[in-house]
């Protein structure tokens, strides 16, 4: 079997001291192999971000292991250049995009910024790859030319996708990425991420709460709570026959017909 892309062992982090010491994420391991998706689940709080925000290297982890190709990538970078080598392979996108980009710049402006500083590229190669890039989304030039407060939430949400995968990131990290759109949005930005991860073989760590999103998109996932694994297998077996009773109450918290959130809150 080859080598995963990334692999994570023991992964631990605790925030604060003596009594206010809290574990946020505790012997957390995975791999995710390449071109493969891998979800993680579970309640808020349950330490899927603070995961994420150590594979980037935004936190340093109280213990535990990172390995992406099979280097060592546990503690964060020690440089800027480092720090945007390691960027170019790993990617995040995060769930609210308005926040994420800037207000006083062009779709368009910051998907080449994005590019000037990865790549030595001339006006016409940059202005190309803005092009090529926004038709990835599905952004067309008018939509490029705006800026972020004159798009709508799907469409800011594909100018954030088209910047994470402007560096050709060999991992995308989708951190609640399509919890703030309404459902038929979601449905089209999940097909596009699809088509993406056929087209470019990028591979996914998608974090969600919500399991329909996470049964469309991967094809392993793990469940989290408060901060430990709790369950993991592929996402069609884990999601239709749940060892576990935390992971079958995540299942069941899913509104649906005939649905009694009472029998929900007399589990937890
Ligand atoms: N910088 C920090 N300082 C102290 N505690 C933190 C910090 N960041 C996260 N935590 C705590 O770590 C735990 C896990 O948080 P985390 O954001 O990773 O959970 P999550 O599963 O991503 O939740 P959500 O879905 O609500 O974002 C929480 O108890 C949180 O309060």
């Amino acid at each position: 079997m080859s080598e995963p892309l990334l692999t994570v062992q023991h992964l631990t982090k605790t925030f604060g001291r003596g009594r206010s010491e809290t574990t946020a994420v505790s012997e957390v391991s995975f791999t995710l192999a390449a071109g493969g998706s891998l979800g993680i689940v579970g309640e808020s709080g349950s330490g899927k971000t603070t995961t994420a925000r150590m594979i980037i290297g935004l936190e340093r982890p109280s213990g535990g292991r990172i390995a992406f190709r099979g280097h060592d990538r546990t503690q964060p970078a020690r440089s800027t250049k480092q720090f945007r080598e390691r960027g170019r392979d790993i990617q995040i996108v995060f769930q609210d995009p308005y926040t994420s980009l800037d207000r006083r710049q062009r779709a368009g402006d910051c998907l080449a910024e994005i590019l000037g500083v990865h790549f030595k590229l001339g006006r016409d190669e940059t202005k190309r790859r803005v092009g090529e890039l926004g038709e990835l989304v599905g952004l067309d030039d008018r939509q490029l030319n705006a800026f972020p407060r004159a798009l709508s939430g799907g469409q800011r949400q594909r100018v954030a996708i088209a910047r994470a995968l402007a560096t050709e990131p060999e991992i995308l990290i989708l951190d609640e990425a399509v919890s703030a759109l309404d459902v038929s949005i979601q449905a089209q930005i999940l097909n596009l991420l699809s088509d993406i991860r056929e087209k470019r073989g990028v591979s996914y760590l998608f974090i969600s709460h919500d399991l329909a999103v996470i049964r469309q998109v991967t094809d392993d996932t793990i469940v989290m709570r408060r901060g430990s694994v709790v369950e993991q297998g592929t996402t069609a077996d884990l999601l239709d026959n749940p060892r576990e009773s935390y992971t079958r109450l995540l299942r069941d918290s899913v509104p649906r017909e005939g649905w009694d959130p009472s029998t929900i809150t007399a589990r937890l």
